[in-house]
């Protein structure tokens, strides 16, 4: 059937089946160089202002789990960066493995994290987020790699929700919730142009990839893999290894913000 998921049957390899873009020019996840990265004096530092009174709930869609904002106004924006105009926040979710070793969808020189922050941001001058998700111009997403080290406490409070939405399907209530805590202290970047790393695949988005990870310990690793992939009263698959592999590059330029 359509269902795409992360398994052999319908995992990455299987996608092109049914979404052909998955061997477009512009794929993502990627591997970064930072040999290859050029720096670009002409990028800006990252303007990212979140309001915590837009966060909406907490879902587990099946895929991951993913906090939803409300973007009915310039309330939560991503603005300069690689990006002109303004992009409106309108969920984060995240990538993992099912071991420490794995789990990032972007890679810095073949190195996987154990788990990637994706920040999805639209751009406003199209009406809608289901308007931007197709346009080549449409999306920016901020990428955030976790490092295996110190109890993350803003992290901590994603987990504190989960049993509230262990199977797919679920989803609760949450408010308040800061993503800003989520960042780094530096925000240098690299950015290129690509696409959703889950069905749809589209080619609309700018890619921001921090340079500097977040930390997360084992033990809260742990708990992100007591998620289910499964529905409530089905047979349980544990959501682990959510993650895209690299693409291939295709002679796109991937730029650095800092040298
Ligand atoms: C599970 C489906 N994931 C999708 C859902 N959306 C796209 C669907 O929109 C169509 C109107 S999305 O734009 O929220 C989005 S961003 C990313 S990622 N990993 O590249 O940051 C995946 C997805
Ligand atoms: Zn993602």
């Amino acid at each position: 059937s359509h269902a795409w998921g992360y398994a052999a049957d319908n995992g990455p390899e299987k996608w092109c089946d049914n979404f052909p873009i998955a061997n477009g020019p512009r794929q993502s996840p990627i591997d970064i160089l930072p040999g290859d990265a050029s720096f670009d004096g002409g990028l800006k530092p990252l303007s990212l202002k979140y309001d915590p009174s837009t966060c909406l709930d907490i879902l587990n869609n099946g895929h991951s789990f993913q906090v939803t904002f409300v973007d009915d106004a310039d309330s939560s924006t991503l603005t300069n960066g690689p990006i002109t105009g303004t992009y409106r926040l309108k969920q984060f979710h995240f990538h993992w493995g099912a071991s420490d070793d794995k789990g990032s969808e972007h890679t810095v020189s073949g190195t996987k994290y154990p788990a990637e922050l994706h920040l999805v941001h639209w751009n406003t001058k199209y009406p809608s987020f289901g308007d931007a998700a197709s346009k080549p111009d449409g999306l920016a997403v901020v990428g955030v790699f976790l490092k295996i080290g110190d109890k993350n406490d803003s992290l901590q409070k994603l987990l504190d929700a989960f049993s509230g939405i262990k199977t797919k399907g679920k989803q609760t209530t949450f408010s308040g919730f800061d993503p800003a805590t989520l960042l780094p202290g530096c925000l240098d970047y690299w950015t290129y142009d690509g696409s959703l790393t889950t069905p749809p695949l589209l080619e609309s988005v700018t890619w921001i990839v921090c340079k500097e990870p977040i930390s997360v310990s084992s033990d809260q690793m742990a708990k992100f893999r007591s998620l289910l992939f499964s529905a409530e009263g089905e047979a349980e698959c544990c959501m682990v290894d959510n993650y895209r592999p690299p693409q291939p590059l295709k002679g796109r330029p991937v730029r650095s913000s800092f040298k």
